[in-house]
Parts: structure tokens; sequence; C-alpha cells
């Protein structure tokens, strides 16, 4: 069984134990308050950089990454950096993340927050939105159209932008709808944690231009970025080449301003 079965496996036990724990009715109590914040896919649209930085301890292909460093000091790091997003990843098993470090990080910046997750049920929607999140990732490998349907309708009605990642065209086909907003080109292969951005390259002329494109994972240069513009690409997913240093937002910082010249 490859690692991605695995992780969602865990991940239905997971939201069905939460289910009986915490009923959604509680959840939506949180989800009242509404907050003016910009919407991902728009500020994509008009930035010179897009660059989504994302907070991750560790990952299934890398066991550690960063534990050092607080989610809130990330946040701020990354927000004054000038990013566009952050992406947090809550997953606990696999990546070292908590629905809490999302909470910290809403706390602690307005910037638009991703939450990045294995998300299979509109259960972990409502979730989202109650922990401050703006934008959901939807996973085409883990999902059948029918699925992505419901789940982007929902999160639309929540006021949530969706992200859904492909990596493959087969994929790409399947998910095609207009509540999806960015379409994410997911360069790591995750069954078998092969990157190159040949992936995004191959896909971007197959994406439809209504949709914002984003690259993700295994960005760590100016020149890959520049590359991918020329693609169409207006939206960059970097974790671990900003997270596996002792202080993520200085490198998104210094990042950033190289982009920019
Ligand atoms: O750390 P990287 O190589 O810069 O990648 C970031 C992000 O793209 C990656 O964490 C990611 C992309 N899609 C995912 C889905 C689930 C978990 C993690 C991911």
């Amino acid at each position: 069984m490859n690692i991605l079965d695995k992780i969602v496996i865990d991940k239905r036990k997971e939201v069905d134990l939460k289910k009986r724990l915490i009923p959604v009715w509680q959840l939506e109590a949180s989800v009242l308050f509404e907050r003016p914040c910009n919407s991902l896919a728009t500020l994509l649209k008009t930035s010179k950089t897009g660059i989504i930085a994302e907070h991750k301890r560790r990952s299934p292909s890398k066991s550690v990454i960063n534990q050092k460093v607080s989610v809130a000091e990330v946040a701020e790091g990354y927000s004054n950096a000038g990013v566009c997003g952050m992406s947090v990843l809550t997953d606990g098993k696999y990546f070292g993340g908590s629905l809490d470090d999302l909470l910290l990080a809403r706390a602690s910046v307005n910037t638009p927050l991703l939450r990045k997750e294995f998300i299979i049920d509109e259960y972990q929607l409502i979730e989202a939105k109650a922990h401050g999140a703006d934008v959901i990732l939807l996973i085409a490998a883990i999902l059948n159209r029918n699925e992505i349907s419901t789940l982007s309708k929902l999160a639309k009605d929540l006021g949530l932008d969706v992200l859904l990642e492909v990596h493959n065209e087969e994929e790409l086909h399947k998910s095609i709808m207009p509540t999806l907003d960015m379409l994410g080109v997911n360069n790591r292969n995750l069954k078998t944690f092969d990157v190159t951005i040949e992936t995004s390259k191959k896909l971007s002329a197959l994406i439809p231009d209504e949709f914002v494109k984003v690259s993700e994972s295994g960005i760590s240069a100016i020149e890959p970025i520049k590359e991918l513009q020329e693609y169409g690409y207006q939206g960059f997913l970097i974790g671990e080449n900003f997270m596996k240093t002792e202080n993520p937002g200085q490198s998104a910082y210094e990042f950033i301003k190289a982009l920019e010249k």
C-alpha cells in the first residue's frame, strides 16, 4: 500500500472519531464571525511574486524539517516578508501539524491562510472555517469527481477559496469544475515522492485560463519560478526551502526580495 492510501485510511478514522466528540453544530457556532479577508486567488493574480509559504514541521519524505520555531513567529515572518498566503499543515500523524497551528497563525496575521489537509469529509471544511482558514486544499488523487463537486460547493458556501491539487492529466480532466478557484500542480508525486517541475510545465497548457495556476513543491530557487511564470503560473507553494532554515520568515523575505529584482 502506498503512503497516500495509508494517510487516507488514518484520516477516515480520525474524522469519524472527532465527529462523535465534537458534533458539527458545535463547530458551526465558531463559524459565525465574519472576518474581512483578501482572496488568495485575487492576490496571486496581481502579485509579481505569488509566494504561498508553508508551515511544515516534518513530512513522510523528510522526517524532521523544523521542530524549533513557533507557528506564530513563522506566520509573522512570512507576513512581513510579503507572501500572498500562508499554508498551514494540520495533519498530525504524518506532518506534525494541528488545528491549533491554524488557529495560532490566524491570531497572528491577516494573510490568507490555507488549511493544508487531506480533506475527505465535509466536517473538515467546517473545522477549517472555524479555525480561521480562508482557503482549503482538495487533492484529486484521493477524491472522485462527485466528492470534489460536493466539497468545493460547500467550501464556496462557507466563503472559502478552493485550491485543487493534481499531479497528472487524468486527475486534471476529472476535476475541472466552476467551483474551483485555483489549480495546483504538485511537482511531488505523493505516491513515490519523486519531484520535478516538468510536471507543472507539462500540465500548464491543459489548465483553463479562468483558474489561477499554482505550482507546488520542490521549489528552492528563483530560476524555476521565472521559468514557470512563462508557463502562466502565478502562485508558488514553498515549504521546506523556508522551513529548513532557523528563521523561515527571514528566508522568505530574502527570497521574495531576490525574486522582485
Ligand atoms: O516543502 P515543499 O517541497 O516546498 O512543498 C510544499 C507543499 O507543496 C507540500 O507540502 C504539499 C503539496 N501538496 C501537499 C499535500 C499534502 C501535504 C503536503 C503537500
